[in-house]
């Protein structure tokens, strides 16, 4: 059976295969670190064993609540923001028909998402829809006092309560948080709301095997054992067992330092296929706050090809040479839709008759990794087989592996993230949180 495979054959002339070859013990020692949860942030490395560890007794607590919400709602509400959130809407978005929330009859729930933003008029209109509907909420907080999702979870929780009795409303509201502490912890105890935990030794943006992403995941009606199998298996094909050169998340991470440190500030994500548009946001939250720290570390960007080679494709193949490309590379389309034959031709197109679009795609997919690569723009390759669970739950430990020894490689502690509390701290003064007086007279003086 084939797995996630990395190709990097083209990053040259910019950093050469020996190059990569020469960083093995050094990247060794990073993988070693990892793996015997020694490394900076060693609290935060909870992740690295998770897909062994998970056992079928979990899974079956997860799919026994997910079937709960799939009987009783037709929506479900997936409030959480950063890691809280992306993970499962990176993976309900890349297996979901794109259309299934316009089709009428529907075997999964809709899934929606709140708490990811502060925008009063999408509150508004979520509000709007959800006011005849049967709604359920999925409110996820490892903090548990997040401003967002908690504002979120307040206009919901508040429209439940106008709707259902007290206990049909419980019924509707599973939180996912803590396992002791947190404004959500005592409220979800308080209110008797079913709870799951995220464990404390795993990082937000690296939580996407706990209950944080698999309830939202097979509440969608998609399968948590299949995409904890691709874990595990990746987890198997990243270990310290495995040769430099057979490891593709040190291969990964090798090759991306080597040409940071040649001047490639910006690792763009691109995906041939809408439906990875999320995986990108989620890779991006993942290698952003892991490594953006002591004013260094590669800025992650993605784009949607071949949709956004017709807005930014003139900024990659000519603007500043300070970019590199990581593009996942899908292997099969799920479905087929053959080009038809035109008797008229005005278009030009009968040449494609009878081709299947993926074919098309594929053929831009090489036209422009050579037109990019001779353009300066190095490209690393992530051969993904198939979208299905099983590949993705690959690509997530993948990328996870990945990022941690990145991270290390960069010098930084790729889990933590006390860079996010600047802009918490000065909303909460401008707003006169209590307890930031001093803070709200301070930043007063400044406007
Ligand atoms: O799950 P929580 O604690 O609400 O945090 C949500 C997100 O906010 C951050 O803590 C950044 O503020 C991310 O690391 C995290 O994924």
């Amino acid at each position: 059976m084939k797995n996630l495979a990395i190709d990097v054959s083209n990053v040259a002339p910019e950093v050469s295969l020996d190059q990569i070859n020469a960083e093995k013990e050094n990247v060794q020692k990073h993988l070693e670190t990892l793996m015997a949860k020694t490394g900076k942030g060693n609290d935060f490395l909870g992740w690295v064993d998770l897909p062994a560890e998970i056992s079928a007794d979990h899974l079956k607590s997860i799919e026994a609540t997910a079937e709960r919400l799939r009987n009783k709602a037709d929506y479900v509400v997936v409030t959480g923001i950063g890691g809280s959130y992306l993970g499962a809407r990176a993976v309900i978005d890349a297996l979901n028909d794109s259309f299934d929330h316009l089709k009428g009859e529907r075997k999964n729930p809709v899934i929606l998402y709140a708490g990811h933003n502060i925008s009063e008029d999408y509150t508004y209109e979520l509000l709007e829809l959800l006011k005849d509907k049967s709604f359920g909420i999925i409110v996820i907080s490892k903090s548990g006092t997040t401003t967002e999702p908690a504002i979120a979870f307040r206009v919901l929780k508040e429209l439940l309560e106008t709707k259902y009795d007290k206990s049909e409303v419980k019924e509707r509201i599973v939180a996912i948080t803590d396992a002791k502490k947190g404004a959500l912890r005592t409220l979800a105890e308080q209110e008797g709301y079913e709870t799951f935990v995220i464990p404390d030794d795993v990082g937000g943006r690296y939580s996407v095997l706990t209950p944080v992403g698999l309830l939202p995941i097979a509440v969608a009606g998609f399968s948590i054992s299949e995409l904890v199998r691709g874990a595990k298996t990746m987890r198997d094909l990243t270990g310290t067992d495995v040769p430099f050169d057979k490891n593709p998340s040190s291969i990964y991470a090798a090759t991306r330092n080597l040409l940071y440190q040649k001047g490639k500030k910006t690792e763009i994500l691109v995906n041939y296929h809408p439906k990875l548009h999320y995986f990108a946001e989620w890779w991006k939250q993942l290698y952003g706050e892991s490594e953006g720290k002591e004013n260094k570390g590669i800025f992650p960007a993605a784009v949607d090809f071949t949709t956004d080679l017709h807005s930014m494709g003139q900024w990659i193949q000519e603007g500043e040479r300070t970019i590199f490309e990581t593009v996942i590379s899908v292997g099969a389309a799920r479905h087929r839709v053959l080009i038809p034959r035109d008797e008229a031709n005005l278009d030009n197109l009968n040449y494609l008759a009878g081709k299947r679009i993926d074919e098309v795609n594929k053929m831009a997919e090489l036209g422009t990794r050579i037109a990019h690569t001779d353009g300066g723009v190095p490209n690393i390759r992530i051969e993904l087989p198939e979208l299905n669970e099983y590949y993705l739950g690959q690509m997530i430990y993948f990328f996870e592996k990945a990022c941690g020894i990145s991270g290390y490689i960069l010098g930084v502690n790729p889990f933590d993230q006390p860079g996010v509390e600047a802009y918490k701290k000065n909303m909460f003064a401008l707003l006169g949180k209590p307890g930031f007086e001093k803070e709200t007279e301070a930043i007063k003086k400044r406007l």
